[in-house]
This record gives C-alpha cells, sequence and structure tokens, in this order.
C-alpha cells in the first residue's frame, strides 16, 4: 500500500460526456513513459483503475505541449476529441487561460472554453481519401454488403459511420466488433451508428477500437457530423446526443470544431505493484 509519504504515479480521473480518462502527466520528466502493457494494467476495470482512454502530457516549453492517448487494450490512437478537451481544461486551469494547443499525433490541435465552461477543440479537417481513413482499397462502401451504406471518415482515426433509421435499434455488441475488424480497415475501426432527430440534431451510438462501447467518442461526433451532412442529411453543425450526455460537432472553414462538458472525477496514484507492470 501507499502511505502518505510514498510517492507514486500521479494521474488524474477525468470525463467528457461519460467517455472516461486517466490522464497522466509527464512533463518535465524527459519524455512519455507509457508502455503497452503499464497502459492496459491501467485500463483493466477490476485491476487497475479503468479507463476508454488513457492521456499522457507530456512535452512542454518551446516544442509545446504534447498529448498521446491509448486504448484499454494497450494499442495507440491517433486522435482522442473528449480526451484533448479534457486535458486542455486542466493545462488552462493550471494557467488561467482561456486557450491551449495541445501536439498530437493529428497536429497541433487548438482548444477554448467557453463561458458555460464548456471546452472545444478544432479536430482539424476529415481526411476522405481511402489511403487517410484509412481504407484497404479505393472501395465504395455504399456499395457493400454493409447494413446501413456507411462512410468511411478519417479524423486522425478511422472512423465507419453508418446512418441507420433507428441508431436505439442497432444491436451494437455484434455490429461494432464485426466491422471494427472487417479487413476493408487495415488499421480497424471505430465504428458509429446515427439516426437523424432533426436538420441540426443526431443520435450516435459507439463502438470503439480498441476500447469497446463507450458512452460518447468526440472523434466519433466529428467523424458523423461529417457524414451525415455528406449525407444531405444535416446542416454543418449539429447537436449530437450520446449515452453520456451531448456534443456539438460543427464542420467550419478551418475545422471540425467538437464542444461539449468536462468533468474531474478524482486523483489518484498507481502503485508500485501496478508500475512494475509497465
Ligand atoms: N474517445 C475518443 C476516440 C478514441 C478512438 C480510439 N478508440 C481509436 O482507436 O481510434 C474521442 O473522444 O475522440
Amino acid at each position: 500500500m501507499l502511505d502518505r509519504n510514498e510517492s507514486g504515479l500521479r494521474f488524474v480521473k477525468m470525463h467528457g460526456a461519460g467517455n472516461d480518462f486517466v490522464v497522466i502527466d509527464s512533463r518535465g520528466k524527459g519524455g512519455p513513459m507509457m508502455t503497452a502493457a503499464l497502459a492496459q494494467a491501467i485500463g483493466d476495470r477490476h485491476r487497475g483503475v479503468g479507463y476508454d482512454q488513457l492521456a499522457e502530457l507530456h512535452g512542454g516549453g518551446t516544442p509545446g505541449l504534447k498529448l498521446d492517448f491509448w486504448n484499454s487494450d494497450g494499442s495507440r490512437a491517433g486522435a482522442c476529441g473528449n480526451a484533448t478537451r479534457c486535458v486542455a481544461d486542466l493545462v488552462m486551469v493550471e494557467t488561467g487561460a482561456d486557450a491551449v494547443v495541445l501536439k498530437t499525433a493529428r497536429g497541433a490541435l487548438q482548444a477554448v472554453r467557453d463561458d458555460q465552461g464548456r471546452v472545444s477543440v478544432n479536430m482539424g479537417q476529415p481526411l476522405l481519401d481511402w489511403q487517410q481513413v484509412p481504407l484497404s482499397g479505393d472501395v465504395d462502401l455504399t456499395a457493400l454488403p454493409l447494413d446501413g451504406a456507411p462512410l468511411a471518415v478519417g479524423m486522425g482515426n478511422p472512423h465507419c459511420v453508418f446512418p441507420v433509421a433507428d441508431a436505439e435499434a442497432v444491436d451494437l455488441l455484434t455490429l461494432g466488433p464485426r466491422y471494427e475488424n472487417d479487413p476493408l480497415f487495415p488499421e480497424k475501426t471505430n465504428v458509429e451508428f446515427i439516426s437523424l432527430i432533426a436538420p441540426d440534431h443526431l443520435r450516435m451510438r459507439v463502438w470503439e477500437r480498441g476500447t469497446g462501447v463507450t458512452l460518447a467518442c468526440g472523434s466519433g461526433a466529428c467523424a458523423a457530423a461529417v457524414a451525415a451532412h455528406r449525407r444531405g442529411l444535416t446542416g454543418r453543425r449539429v447537436v449530437i446526443d450520446v449515452d453520456g450526455g451531448q456534443l456539438v460537432a460543427d464542420w467550419r472553414e478551418d475545422g471540425v470544431w467538437l464542444t461539449g462538458p468536462v468533468a474531474y472525477v478524482f486523483e489518484g496514484r498507481l502503485t508500485p505493484a501496478m508500475m512494475a507492470l509497465a
């Protein structure tokens, strides 16, 4: 057991609309320390802390703050909109600023806080070429025998978005893993089912690559907004009802802006026994 004087690796548990994160601060420590084995151990909801994504903040100074993402199965994620919003809030609280730039595999992402305490991040322009999503070839997904004629959208990570009549009725536990692992997606994919509530309002349920069913997915919300707009279902700005709350995705000239709530849950320290699993 850790006593009060013993040091351990500190973390903060946060969530954005129920999409939950362990945030590890490795600033000023000579680089990131996370390994796939440790990420997986911390991600275990029974033997570890449990999370949808782990976000490790590192770097700082002139090169800037950097953010890496891990899924609970120990795989890496190139983008995570909700964790970016949460960590941006954490940094803004610390600095007193109301804007911050975080460098991710997706690029340098700009985040701002509004007067209701919600945090927005510019997730960049969607990647729509098959090589960039990526898909395994130049295939027209609408011609495939996949239910609901999906659209593939890259947001720094792959998404397969199925517009369906009723997202509520979808068997997520069967269809999610089926499409996640379809050979059409060489890096696997996140899977979203969306249905139209109004031209500025969608319902979305999500199966995340490397994690499973989650209560919300920020990059998925961006991909859903892009897919729905391209299908002619919605305008460029949509409110998206997810299992854990509401997100807003707004496809602007400078990229897809994702807005939503952030919440702090607890702080903790990982024991040496957990760290030994690294
Ligand atoms: N929850 C995240 C996305 C995680 C994506 C991850 N599951 C992947 O492998 O791409 C979000 O808010 O954008």
